[in-house]
């Protein structure tokens, strides 16, 4: 069932929570949305799931506009990041709760809770409660309390939050392989761009109550269409200038960059976004960049330094083998992205 959202707005008193929102997702995606708190992702969410309305704009789900359908007929599952759990049922009752609302026969909802629990790896916890769970298995169970009633919409707020990093890196692979599984509409909110790029058919960066950017995780990671995304996803050194009469790039500072082709049209304010992995060490008379080092920091696989050009720049860059702070480095970059758009950094 494919989900889209036009033109959603909300204020809440003077606050803008979100601003012409847009946002379509296809049948069996899974979109996340992306952003630092406060840009109005969890409003955005909960106005898809009906547990607030929007001031402006439409919502439909296929064919249908859900704007005055409410919660419980829009056949959405919501998991939320304090799991919501019955602390006095078991974990069979608690996926059970929905499907005995819906008069299923005892068998029905026992094989439905049953293959609920298989899916999420929980098969011989039927008894427990959840206060003798892990949060990770916690986090199942609500999950395949969400996935019992077989929704149309899959919602996910923060679903990882409370887990500690390993748990998180596992958990978000197993939500995917289920969500790809059942293959549900899913949306997903999250402040963490390595979970947003790792889980999602499409990132949906939010900022200021707006959708900056919309694609593909390595789209939005490649080809960043505003400062904010190239900053809030990813490491990246942005580098502002104008561009020259002959395509370079202009420093404030005074320094000249040229990228060997042109940047823009002449006279352009512009960014040049560089991801730390695409710079290169260089023997000096191939270096676009020469700076010095000032900081190194060792992270197990490489390591990331950052070089301050002549003009104080800083530019961050991986490399293998140790540099000493203070070294002279020459760099060249194998790739950038060109911005026009600033709309300020992460
Ligand atoms: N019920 C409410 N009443 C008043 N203001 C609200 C309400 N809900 C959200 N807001 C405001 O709307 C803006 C967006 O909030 P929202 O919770 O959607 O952001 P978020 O990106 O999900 O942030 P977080 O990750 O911190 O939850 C914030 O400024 C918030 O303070």
């Amino acid at each position: 069932m494919d989900i889209s959202i036009e033109g959603i707005s909300k204020t809440f008193g003077e606050t803008t929570a979100l601003e012409s929102v847009d946002l379509s997702v296809p049948s069996g995606r899974l979109a996340t949305l992306l952003g630092a708190s406060g840009c109005g992702k969890t409003t955005l969410l909960r106005i898809v799931a009906g547990f607030e309305t929007a001031d402006t704009g439409a919502i439909r789900f296929g064919e249908r506009d859900i704007a005055k359908v409410p919660v419980w007929k829009r056949r959405i599952g919501f998991v939320f990041q304090s799991y919501a759990l019955w602390p006095h049922m078991t974990v069979a009752e608690n996926v059970a709760y929905g499907l005995r609302l819906r008069k299923l026969s005892k068998e029905a909802v026992a094989d439905k809770v049953a293959a609920g629990l298989a899916m999420v790896g929980l098969t011989g916890r039927e008894r427990h409660r959840p206060g003798q769970l892990s949060g990770g298995q916690q986090q199942r169970v609500a999950l395949a309390r969400a996935l019992a009633l077989e929704p149309d919409v899959l919602l996910m707020d923060e679903p990882l939050s409370n887990l500690d990093a390993r748990l998180r890196v596992e958990m978000r692979r197993e939500i995917r392989r289920i969500q790809q599984e059942t293959g549900i509409t899913a949306v997903y909110v999250t402040h963490d761009q390595d979970e947003a790029l790792e889980i999602s058919d499409l990132v949906a960066v939010m900022n200021g109550g707006r959708v900056e950017q919309i694609g593909a995780p390595e789209d939005v990671y490649e080809r960043p269409g505003t400062t904010f995304v190239a900053s809030f996803v990813g490491s990246v050194t942005l580098l502002r200038g104008q561009v020259t009469d002959d395509g370079e790039l202009a420093l404030p500072s005074g320094g000249k960059v040229g990228f060997g082709r042109p940047l823009g049209q002449a006279g352009a304010a512009v960014h040049v976004a560089l991801r730390p992995e695409d710079l290169r060490i260089v023997e000096n008379g191939q270096a676009q960049f020469t700076g010095k080092v000032v900081r190194s920091s060792f992270q197990g696989s490489s390591r990331e330094s950052v070089a301050e050009l002549p003009g104080g720049e800083l530019l961050s860059f991986e490399h293998r083998r140790p540099l000493p702070t203070g070294a002279t480095v020459g760099l060249a970059a194998d790739r950038f992205t060109v911005i026009g758009q600033d709309t300020g950094v992460a």
